[in-house]
């Protein structure tokens, strides 16, 4: 007999955490440092997704400057330690996160993230938010050696969480996640308030929520599928 709980994964940015304006003040630190105007939070949309050197070299190529080497690696440094020093002063979880944690969780479902952010980063934002204790793993862009949309990711993440494959559903906002989850064909519930220039519905999630008080349903479907 399985003792596995039916296993919840989510994405950080821009799924559990609106983090926009604190990912977006550590780049414009390292953008007026070396001259270049401040972008706005609103850029955030077609920057994020990818983890924080992506967002540098997304960042950089805005103005047409292109950023790779040893040169990402000093800017990446110096953006995660202006990042760290401000972590949740402008983050919060989105509406709703709370409640859908403690219905499902009733309910008997366990809980795990899976992000583009450095672990450390991401521990440290889920202790500010309070909710760190929530989750049987907390896996980042350096956890394992790969990471999303790399199939072995979400599996990865499951083993370490104590969780099954086959009952398991990734809840994420771009289409990193929605690759990592097709990727390792496991269910994937888009949500549409979070960072991605396409609208979600298009990146062929199996189910889209515009609210966390939708998510119950979303995922009861799935698993039963
Ligand atoms: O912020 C990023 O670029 C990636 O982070 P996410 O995987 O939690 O969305
Ligand atoms: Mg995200």
């Amino acid at each position: 007999m399985s003792t596995s709980p039916p296993l919840v994964i989510f994405d950080l940015d821009g799924t559990l955490a609106d983090t926009a304006g604190d990912l977006m003040a550590a780049l414009n630190f390292v953008l007026e440092r070396d001259g270049i105007p401040p972008l706005p939070v609103e850029q955030a949309r077609t920057l994020l997704g990818a983890g924080g050197r992506a967002l540098i070299r997304r960042g950089y190529a805005v103005s047409g400057r292109n950023i790779e080497g040893t040169r990402l690696e000093e800017l990446f440094a110096d953006f995660l330690h202006d990042y760290e020093s401000h972590i949740a002063a402008r983050s919060a979880l989105f509406p709703g996160v709370i409640d859908a944690l403690e219905r499902l969780e009733r309910d008997g479902f366990a809980f795990a993230v899976c992000t583009n952010k450095m672990e450390r980063a991401s521990i440290k934002l889920l202790q500010a938010l309070g909710v760190d204790s929530r989750f049987r793993a907390i896996c980042g862009q350096d956890t394992f050696g790969f990471y999303k949309p790399d199939a072995r990711t979400l599996p990865a993440v499951i083993a370490r969480a104590g969780g099954t494959v086959e009952r398991s559903v990734m809840i994420g906002d771009s289409i990193t996640d929605i690759a990592a989850a097709k990727n390792a064909m496991i269910p994937v519930v888009a949500v549409d308030f979070g960072y991605t220039d396409k609208p979600v519905a298009e990146l062929g999630p199996d189910r889209v929520i515009s609210h966390f008080d939708e998510l119950d349903a979303a995922v009861k479907s799935l698993l039963a599928a």
